[in-house]
């Protein structure tokens, strides 16, 4: 299907890892999952831990599907996955987003996170249980 974006439930003891938009302007500032879109010819789970290659430069393994799928602007769904630190002691760096943060279940409410992503939230909360 086009128009595929995959996006990582990253967690690490007990907390789920959040990535802050630089970009577009109208989003800059809200936080998201690490991901992006699904490229021709690739998995969902290559393009997924490509995308976190990308933005992290950590290596990670996708585990099973997490939550609904989203519909996004312009047909486009949203699809996430449960990801693991291959190395538990590598740490994510911000490549191409503002910032990062482990995001424990208390505070996972109070994220300003991407309209979309408010939907899978009863999930990742489920993941974190
Ligand atoms: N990565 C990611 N994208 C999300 C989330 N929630 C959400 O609505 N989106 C939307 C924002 C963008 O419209 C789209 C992903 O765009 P992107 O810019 O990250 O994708 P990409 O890296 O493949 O970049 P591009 O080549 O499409 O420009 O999905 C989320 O949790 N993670």
């Amino acid at each position: 299907m086009d128009g595929v974006i995959v996006g990582a439930a990253l967690v690490r003891e007990g907390k789920l890892l959040a990535q802050q938009r630089a970009w577009p302007p109208h989003h800059a500032g809200q936080w998201e999952l690490p991901g992006g879109r699904v490229e021709a010819g690739e998995t969902e789970a290559f393009a997924l831990a490509r995308e976190c290659q990308e933005e992290l430069d950590v290596v990670v393994t996708v585990g099973a599907r997490v939550g609904p799928e989203v519909p996004l602007p312009g047909g486009k769904v949203l699809r996430v996955y449960a990801a693991e630190l291959i190395s538990p002691g590598a740490e994510p760096r911000a490549v191409e987003h503002t910032a990062l943060r482990w995001v424990g279940p208390d505070e996972l409410d109070d994220i300003d996170w991407l309209p979309a992503d408010r939907d899978l939230l009863p999930a990742l909360h489920g993941l974190l249980a």
